[in-house]
């Protein structure tokens, strides 16, 4: 059997946008799915996105997140969004990487060049099922050191995400997993499915080493809590996966039912975005201004 000591190459690793980042302050990562979500948190001056596959698999699919989104088709979500907002850190959810340590190594490659700052890593079986099961540690240790491999002297950070609170194991494998993670290569961790309550989340952070992240899900067993809040209990990322997915979805149901039972959506406009305003955050003003530039354009002649 493979253990962290083999795998782990104990190298050095040097500061990335993401280490800058935390440095600055708790970073704070809305979930967005495509590329005008991506959009509107660039406006909104964001640095950090989160690529939830969650809502990804929602917006791109229709479909819940129970691993019928492919790696191919997260990666092309993430170039599009990448695209769209160059000034925000975006750190995708790869899910379990799309299989054994190979697959995780073809999957970090391709998010590498989407543009992305970083990546999830979690270690539920694949496809996920209602009733988490995690794969063995010693194997997603030997992912994460794969992944790492693969990363080479990219400048992207790698969060390893462990699903085994909900398990047997319970908090205390939780914990032995985020750390193993961390001496295997990783750069943050994330104990999620989730600390229950404000205590488990201060033992986790006791109890971890490196960075780490907490997830606010509406709805969710994790108390929600300000950035302040969290950075006082010792995380120093925060996912908010779901608030845009459902933000949308609840402005979409609520004004097309009134369009529907209307007829009309004149009742409505303050719901909606006025034109001015979606036209700016999409850059409009901008690339007419670039395309002018090149309309007059002519090559100097001698
Ligand atoms: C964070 C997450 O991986 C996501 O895809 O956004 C999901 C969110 C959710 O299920 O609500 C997760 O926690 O598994
Ligand atoms: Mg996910």
């Amino acid at each position: 059997m493979i253990t962290v000591k083999q795998i782990s190459n104990g190298t050095r690793r040097r500061k990335m946008h993401m280490h800058r980042l935390i440095e600055e302050g708790i970073v704070l990562m809305p979930g967005i799915y495509d590329a005008l979500s991506a959009a509107v948190l660039q406006s909104l001056g964001f640095k950090a996105g989160f690529v939830s596959g969650y809502a990804v698999s929602a917006s791109r699919l229709g479909m819940p997140d129970i691993g019928l989104l492919t790696t191919p088709e997260m990666a092309d979500a993430a170039r599009a969004i990448c695209a769209a907002a160059p000034n925000v850190a975006f750190i995708i959810d790869a899910d379990t990487g799309g299989g054994n340590a190979l697959n995780v190594q073809r999957t970090v490659r391709d998010i590498i060049a989407t543009g992305a700052a970083g990546l999830f890593l979690e270690d539920q079986v694949w496809p996920k099922k209602c009733g988490k099961q995690v794969i063995a540690a010693d194997d997603h240790a030997a992912k994460i050191a794969a992944a790492r491999e693969a990363i080479g002297d990219s400048d992207f950070f790698l969060i390893t995400r462990t699903d085994a609170r909900a398990t047997a194991g319970g908090l205390a494998e939780a914990i032995a997993r985020a750390n193993l993670y961390m001496e295997a290569g990783t750069d943050a961790c994330f104990v999620e499915a989730p600390p229950r309550s404000d205590d488990e989340m201060r033992e986790v952070c006791k109890k971890t080493n490196g960075f780490r992240a907490a997830n606010m899900l509406e709805g969710g067993y994790t108390p929600l809590h300000t950035p302040q809040e969290l950075k006082e209990m010792g995380f120093h990322l925060i996912v908010h996966s779901t608030t845009a997915v459902y933000a949308s979805a609840r402005a979409l149901i609520d004004v097309l039912r009134a369009l529907k039972d209307e007829g009309s959506s004149r009742n409505h406009l303050r719901k909606l975005t006025t034109f001015e305003e979606f036209n700016g955050m999409i850059g409009l003003k901008t690339l007419n201004e670039i395309g002018a530039r090149f309309e007059k354009f002519s090559v100097p002649k001698n």
